[in-house]
């Protein structure tokens, strides 16, 4: 049996004064599924993503998450998603520990969730040390961890990430990957955005944006051999060069 469809949109659009910055997309993802939500600078992604997260309404069109209107059932949304942006949203002058239990309150968990939560955190990151340092004093990758474990601290249904290994080593960028694994094992749907083409090839699917719409969505190896390219480096560069418009 194929699997639902956590997520699916409609002709989803967004314009900013005249300027069409995601344009009539209509693309679903499973549930279970990596997803990699690709595309240059300026396509689109993060405007895309932040509407299928309830955070920007549309101009025209329909998104659904768990078979829930993003923009009628906010509610029912926020229990079902997590999100993570570029510029994360812990908070530098709180520990770690406290960042941890701010987000435990803010979904509604109990004390004794919170505590047990909290305590299998710190060991699955192996920053039991670090519990009661202040955020501002860990090293990039660790917030980025620590951002992605928060994200998904109320179990959601699906994790938006928008390029969430930025700037930081492949070493650190694979153990990054290994959460995110183990969160999809667990169930939850990740629909991540990368500038990385080497974690593209670790997503079950992948989209490329290219100057607001869906221009190719396949698996890495249908998308390889579609556009005759050994790598996916090679895909995203046929792909992005077509694009007229660039935020760089
Ligand atoms: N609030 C806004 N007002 C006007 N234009 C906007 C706004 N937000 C985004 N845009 C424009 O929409 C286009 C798409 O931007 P978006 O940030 O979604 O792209 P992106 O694919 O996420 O790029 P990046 O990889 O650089 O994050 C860009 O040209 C951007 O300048």
């Amino acid at each position: 049996m194929e699997a639902e469809n956590i997520i699916t949109t409609e002709e989803l659009t967004k314009r900013f004064a005249g300027f069409t910055a995601v344009d009539a997309i209509s693309f679903n993802v499973k549930k279970g599924e990596i997803f990699g939500f690709l595309g240059a600078n300026g396509a689109g992604k993060t405007t895309a993503m932040r509407m299928l997260c309830g955070l920007s309404k549309p101009t025209s069109g329909k998104a659904t998450i768990a078979g829930a209107d993003v923009y009628k059932q906010t509610e029912q949304i926020k229990k079902s998603i997590g999100y993570m942006s570029q510029k994360f949203s812990l908070y530098e002058d709180l520990t770690v520990k406290e960042n941890i239990r701010f987000y435990g309150g803010i979904y509604g968990k109990t004390n004794a969730f919170i505590k047990e939560k909290t305590a299998f955190l710190l060991h699955q990151l192996n920053i039991e040390n670090e519990a009661d340092k202040l955020v501002a004093s860990l090293p990039l990758g660790w917030k980025q961890k620590l951002a992605f474990s928060v994200a998904i601290f109320h179990e959601p249904q699906i994790v938006f990430l928008d390029e969430p290994t930025g700037g930081v080593d492949p070493v650190t960028r694979r153990e990054f990957w290994n959460l995110i694994y183990q969160a999809s094992e667990r169930g939850i749907t990740i629909f991540v955005t990368t500038h990385y083409m080497d974690e593209a090839e670790y997503c079950n699917r992948v989209s490329i944006m290219v100057d607001g719409k869906i221009e190719a969505l396949d698996t890495p190896r249908g998308l390889k051999e579609t556009y005759n390219a050994t790598t996916m480096d090679d895909v995203f560069l046929q792909l992005a060069r077509k694009a007229t418009r660039a935020d760089v």
